[in-house]
């Protein structure tokens, strides 16, 4: 198996995907262009799939859900779906886009601590598979809508299991000062009155810790947790069907070297088999996971063109096209990305942060790279596949890229550029 890495190498000084040179791309797409590997993506989810695939047994099954915030372009969903993954979504939006991706809504599990009314009509309509159920109030919401329906809801909740993820602050979510999920303390109780419900049904048990870990020790340790509730669940004859352990194994921006995904899931599957066979052997369970950047991140780069090169006070500057609306990780939590140049130069290197246009000081993609450029050259800003486009705004009337994804050497259009009149074409000039 390729490792992600070589799907992105260079060939005679020139970076390629999958074999195609990205300075071709960029002359027949433009630039700032989003460019995916579907062999790389392919390769990340059966990561997952063929792991948990060697792990199941008559009663232990596994579902997993790629989190459609990470890539939502529908061509990366339907090729996901046509995998065999199912969805892990937090909109209305995102529902859509599973079905007009031509995925099973019925594989789809609706985590997010804000559901409307409308989204959770949407959902019970399409009969997902599971809401991740975020509080009291929105259990009460669900039974109430699915009742109007006459529909029954399946759920599990969402439970914060108060563990470290050690990663961005920004992006941890199992802590509890954090807003996700129900308190671990408080979840018996909501349990308990979730299974007098008339029109809930009560299926499994879920949590999500963070994001980009590294490690997967609080990850085992979060499962710990949620088969502790799931025993004193089963004492009370609360019969869980699932548990769903999140999403959230990191990948390499940098020389970061985050837990191989099968070797996680080896420890995570022998902890539950263990358990399971001295507690409740022969009863069936169905393991979940959300993974998004693990299965999108290092399948995807940004393409940008150097405009102009210029020097303020000693600092030297690489003003680039792709700017903090395409890729705002590096403005919002100081990422890194790695920046390489599409056609190698044997001049001499300088000292740049590469910026975009965007009039913010916090508008960098990169900072203190030694890079030999020249202005118009092209480079490629590493492992923006997930959290790249997905979080891309218009600020500064910027049209979204496009982008394309390359499949063993032929390259498909997967979404076009925006242009400036469809930004703004929902205005209305009031005389
Ligand atoms: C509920 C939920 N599930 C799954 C994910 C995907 O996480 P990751 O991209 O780190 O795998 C996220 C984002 O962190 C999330 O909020
Ligand atoms: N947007 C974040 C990850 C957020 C995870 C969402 N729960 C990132 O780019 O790293």
């Amino acid at each position: 198996m390729k490792t992600a890495a070589q799907h992105f190498i260079y060939q005679n000084d020139v970076l390629t995907v999958d074999g195609v040179p990205l300075d071709k791309l960029a002359a027949q797409f433009g630039t700032p262009l989003y460019v995916y590997s579907k062999t790389a993506l392919i390769e990340h989810f059966h990561q997952y799939a063929d792991t948990c695939k060697r792990h199941e047994t008559d009663d232990i099954h596994s579902l997993v859900c790629y989190s459609v915030k990470s890539n939502s372009n529908l061509a990366i969903l339907n090729i996901l779906g046509r995998e065999g993954a199912g969805f892990d979504i937090v909109s209305g939006g995102e529902l859509l886009r599973v079905i007009a991706a031509g995925c099973d809504p019925r594989k789809v599990i609706f985590s997010g601590v804000g559901k409307t009314t409308e989204e959770i009509s949407l959902a019970l309509k399409h009969d997902i598979l599971c809401f991740n159920v975020e509080s009291f109030a929105e259990l009460q919401r669900i039974n109430r809508i699915a009742s109007e329906m006459g529909k029954k809801a399946r759920i599990s909740f969402r439970v914060n299991p108060d563990v470290d993820p050690k990663t961005h602050p920004y992006i941890s979510t199992g802590l509890k000062e954090n807003k996700f999920g129900i308190p671990f303390e408080e979840a018996l109780s909501c349990y308990e009155q979730a299974s007098k419900m008339t029109h809930i049904d009560v299926t499994g048990i879920d949590c999500h810790i963070g994001s980009q870990l590294l490690d997967d020790s609080p990850l085992l340790e979060a499962l710990d947790k949620l088969i502790g509730l799931y025993d004193q669940l089963a004492q009370r004859n609360i019969e869980l069907q699932h548990i769903d352990i999140g999403g959230g194994i990191g990948i390499t921006y940098d020389n970061e070297e985050p837990v191989a995904v099968p070797e996680y899931l080896s420890r995570l599957f022998r902890k539950i088999g263990e358990w399971k066979n001295a507690n409740y052997p022969g009863k069936p369970l169905a393991i979940m996971f959300e993974p998004g950047r693990s299965i999108s991140g290092n399948a995807g780069l940004l393409l940008t063109q150097v405009q102009y090169l210029k020097t303020n006070s000693d600092k030297h500057f690489a003003i680039v096209d792709a700017a903090m609306n395409d890729l705002m990780r590096p403005s919002l939590y100081e990422a890194w990305h790695t920046v390489l140049p599409v056609v190698k130069r044997n001049g001499s290197a300088l000292t740049y942060d590469v910026v975009g246009p965007v009039c913010e000081s916090g508008d960098w993609l990169a900072r203190q790279r030694k890079l030999s450029i020249e202005a118009d050259d092209y480079l490629a800003v590493m492992s923006a596949g997930a959290y790249g486009m997905a979080m891309a705004s218009n600020y500064n009337t910027r049209g979204r890229a496009a982008e394309v994804l390359v499949d063993n050497g032929q390259v498909h259009l997967i979404r076009q550029r925006e242009r400036a009149e469809e930004l703004y074409a929902l205005e209305t000039i009031v005389s």
